[in-house]
């Protein structure tokens, strides 16, 4: 394995993540000889957090720290930021990149970006905080495996994000019932509350007892002391009031401990299309690996339509005009159109493809299906296993806390990856245990707070589900 990727760099290609695994997949297009790296999986991280808990500079900062962000960019956001009197965002400016983010002082949509740890290539969700664009922070926790929470441990502020309608519950709750399994939590600005260990124990502790109630385990939260602004702990613990009582991991570490989720490699091929990029020369389309794995030369489906497609590489030549936050998304296949390469091995010549699976975000073009009738949210699966269009669906929901108890005909708006359905509740099947699952109490007549249970939902229009159960089919009411 390590041949391959010295091999590979020896070529001037960097992978973006180390090689797993080589695998003996085969499609029917590649010769005998071929062999097929499979990168790492890749953690999709999603940020959030009360308006102004300081995700952005947190992130920002962080991302500095670890050399994911161009010098250059560093330099003129500390003097831009510094030009208008605004010098306190200039890390969260890595992420908040529109003039509106930036003169408003909020974060507005999802921003992506990339950074590797000691194990993990990480995506990063930064996801806007404010109430409005909650919707937008949905489209993030859809997308993710884990997120990061952060919390503003200054007096008052904690206790503002937190009392019932705070945000802080809010977008734990969403967390939750969109299935992010495991949760950062990032007590920051400690340096306004003098790094009080008491200050600390006692966010801890309110926070811990809230997200066992939501389900969170113990095991599944890590809490991490920090200041985002000041550097503290992200990555070095250097500050002696903080040491003199925390030995615990900063948070790069904390990161870097998350649990890869089983990415489903060997399931079939479901490939969600996130947006398109149209140059003169050609269309690109943005997508993201949900199970299976994809070649170039894959004749593939896309849905809704039932086009049938043929998956192309993308021109190198174009990479300088792809945006740059969109670089870091694509895996190696995708980075200068290297998805054919030759290297020495001590077998002889062996062509290398780097193929993308479970996890992994691309960029590639395709062949017979017209660009116009894509739209966000398009899957492409294989010809074999179809997703099968459907109207009603069963859902597994969690209700958290609602001041009108929940009946047939309640309407919904159903989330799955990029694709948004109104609906409504068509029949209460069961109510169940929240941990077990097992069945309390047949055709409820309503569900209220606190409770889980099975549903049918009948969507206003079709919508595309995948045909085996791989995720926990989520709903939010
Ligand atoms: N004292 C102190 N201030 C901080 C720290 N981190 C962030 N801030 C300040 O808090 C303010 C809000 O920071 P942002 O990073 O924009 O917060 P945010 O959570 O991303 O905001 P939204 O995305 O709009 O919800 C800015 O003025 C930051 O300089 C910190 O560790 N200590």
């Amino acid at each position: 394995m390590e041949l391959e990727e010295q091999c590979l760099k020896g070529l001037g290609v960097q992978l973006k993540a180390p090689v797993k695994s080589i695998i003996s997949y085969k499609p029917r297009h590649l010769c005998q000889n071929t062999q097929q790296l499979v990168l790492s999986h890749m953690n999709e991280l999603y940020v959030t957090g009360h308006v102004d808990a300081g995700k952005s500079t947190l992130l920002g900062h962080l991302l500095q720290l670890v050399g994911a962000v161009e010098k250059s960019l560093v330099h003129k956001n500390a003097r831009d930021s510094e030009k208008i009197g605004k010098s306190s965002f200039r890390y969260a400016w890595v992420l908040d990149a529109t003039s509106e983010e930036r003169s408003r002082g909020v974060t507005m949509d999802i921003a992506f970006c990339h950074f590797r740890t000691n194990s993990k290539l990480i995506t990063v969700l930064d996801a806007p905080g404010h109430r409005d664009f909650v919707p937008k922070m949905i489209s993030g926790a859809t997308q993710a495996d884990a997120a990061l929470l952060v919390i503003d441990a200054n007096y008052g502020e904690f206790e503002t994000g937190f009392t019932a309608g705070g945000q802080t519950r809010e977008h734990a709750i969403l967390a939750r019932s969109l299935g992010v399994s495991q949760l950062v939590v990032a007590v920051n600005k400690m340096d306004l509350v003098g790094y009080s260990e008491a200050r600390y124990n006692e966010v801890v502790t309110c926070l811990r007892l809230y997200l066992n109630k939501l389900g969170y385990k113990d095991t599944a939260l890590n809490f991490v002391p920090c200041g985002g602004f000041g550097g503290v702990n992200l990555v070095t613990l250097a500050e002696p009031a903080l040491k003199s009582w925390y030995a615990g991991p900063t948070l790069l570490d904390a990161i870097d401990a998350l649990k890869t989720p089983d990415k489903l490699v060997e399931k079939p091929l479901r490939l969600c299309a996130i947006d398109v990029y149209k140059t003169h020369s050609g269309a690109f389309i943005f997508g993201n690996v949900v199970t299976g794995r994809v070649a170039v030369g894959d004749e593939v489906l896309m849905l809704p339509g039932a086009a049938l497609a043929k998956i192309k590489g993308t021109a190198g030549l174009f990479w300088h005009r792809v945006p740059h936050f969109y670089r870091g998304l694509f895996s190696a296949i995708t980075v200068r159109n290297e998805e054919k390469m030759f290297i020495i091995t001590g077998y002889g010549r062996v062509t290398i493809w780097l193929i993308p699976s479970a996890g992994d975000s691309l960029q590639f073009s395709c062949q017979g299906i017209e660009l116009d009738h894509f739209r966000k949210g398009s899957f492409f699966c294989d010809k074999q296993a179809l997703m099968a269009p459907a109207r009603k669906l069963l859902a597994r929901v969690y209700v958290f806390k609602l001041e009108i108890p929940i009946i047939k005909g309640t309407s919904v708006i159903f989330y799955f990856y990029k694709n948004e359905e109104t609906g409504y509740i068509t029949r209460l099947i069961e109510t169940s245990n929240k941990s077990s699952g097992s069945s309390v109490r047949k055709n409820p007549r309503s569900l209220s707070s606190d409770s889980s249970a099975l549903i049918e939902i009948t969507l206003s229009w079709f919508t595309i589900t995948p045909l085996f159960h791989h995720l926990e089919l989520s709903a939010f009411i």
